[in-house]
């Protein structure tokens, strides 16, 4: 088995929409090593517009200037659902050394679950000063593009179509940096803690802040750096490498202008008998200064949909890594076939005040609803 890659790949969308065959299956053999070797990747060429995405960021800012008052009308506290906006240091004040705890604020706002549900209907309603809705649906990847060619990924294909998915999760993030005076981080400095993410896809537009990490298969917390050979940008980068380590450079899946970053999940780690392992990441609050804000959308099965046992071909089990390491625990991974169950798993441990304020654990452990 080669070794793990510490370079995150950068993947040309463009070539999917290529007249030349030659093309499609460079990008999706790019694709398979990416996913398998990586599991975290850029995509150029995306065909989202650069105007959408800077009025994005631009819109999440506005949100989080609002006032707590305002952004306390639609917190995740008052949703069964999960939610609504966080507020900054919210798990951190709950669960100071529990490692979950971190430092930013968040605002989920596609509704989770469809039929009745007053805080999710409220807050996808919500008139929030300066938001405009069509930059939510142009933001949305186009993932239809890639569905259309249905390539064959690493033996999977057919596979994620048997499992319905829910609607896109889209969240906006903001990141204080360390040392600010009115949000102060905690001290060991994560915006999100390790984690993996819990659904099938995340395709994530981040600001020029940075901050985003990476664990290598082998469990270290490295560099990753782009590798774009043609790119000035990566030039720059590998004049600076010729004789220092790996580990001299700045933690991050650096952001590159007009890219979306792209990581696996759990859920897809399951499919396929961890062929595919979801790669584990975290978010260290910056010292940049700045505010970093943050957009991933997430593509996830449907709470209720079960996933199947799918048999993944012998040749591509065959490619799948020997021994991974990640600060995640095994308990926390993916454990019923039902993907909702483990998502409120997930969910639950990270927000407890609103798990306590909606459900109570009855003496056999089973969870529900709390009464009125
Ligand atoms: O904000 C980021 O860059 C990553 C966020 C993340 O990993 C998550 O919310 O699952
Ligand atoms: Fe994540």
């Amino acid at each position: 088995m080669p070794a793990p890659t510490r370079h995150l790949p950068v993947l040309d969308f463009s070539l999917l929409s290529s007249t030349d065959l030659a093309d499609v299956s460079r990008f999706v053999a790019e694709l398979r090593h990416a996913a398998l070797r990586v599991g975290f990747f850029y995509v150029e060429n995306h065909g989202v517009d650069e105007r959408v995405q800077r009025e994005m960021v631009e819109q999440a800012r506005r949100f989080f200037r609002l006032s707590l008052k305002e952004k306390g009308e639609i917190a995740m506290e008052g949703s069964p659902h999960f939610r609504g906006y966080t507020r900054i240091g919210e798990t951190a004040r709950l669960r100071p050394r529990a490692p979950t705890a971190h430092t930013r604020a968040g605002f989920p706002s596609a509704p989770q679950h469809p039929g009745p549900e007053p805080v999710a209907a409220r807050v996808e309603r919500a008139q929030i000063p300066g938001r405009d809705a069509r930059v939510h649906g142009g933001a949305v990847w186009r993932c239809e593009k890639a569905d259309a060619r249905r390539h064959q990924v690493g033996g999977v294909r057919g596979t994620v179509r048997r499992v319905r998915l829910g609607p896109a999760d889209f969240v906006e993030y903001r990141y204080p940096p360390m040392g600010d005076e009115v949000d102060r981080p905690v001290d060991h400095g994560l915006g999100v803690g390790p984690h993996k993410d819990y659904g099938f896809l995340t395709v994530l537009m981040q600001d020029d802040v940075g901050g985003l990490q990476v664990q290598t298969a082998d469990g270290e917390w490295i560099v990753c750096i782009p590798k774009i050979p043609s790119n000035s940008f990566n030039l720059r980068h590998q004049r600076r490498s010729s004789n220092t380590s790996y580990s001299t450079f700045p933690q991050d899946a650096t952001p590159i202008p007009n890219t979306f970053v792209i990581n696996i999940g759990e859920a897809f780690e399951r499919l396929t008998q961890r062929c595919y392992v979801a790669t584990t990441h975290r978010v260290l609050n910056n010292a940049a200064g700045r505010d970093r804000i943050s957009v991933p959308v997430f593509f996830n099965p449907a709470v209720d949909a079960r996933m199947p046992d799918v048999r993944v071909p012998d040749d591509i089990l065959a490619l799948a890594p020997a021994r991974v390491i990640s600060d995640v625990k095994e308990h926390q991974l993916l454990q019923d076939s039902i993907y909702g169950v483990n998502a409120f798993k997930g969910l639950s441990r990270s927000h407890v005040n609103v798990f306590e304020r909606w459900y109570v654990v009855s003496e056999e452990g089973t969870v529900r609803r709390k009464e009125g």
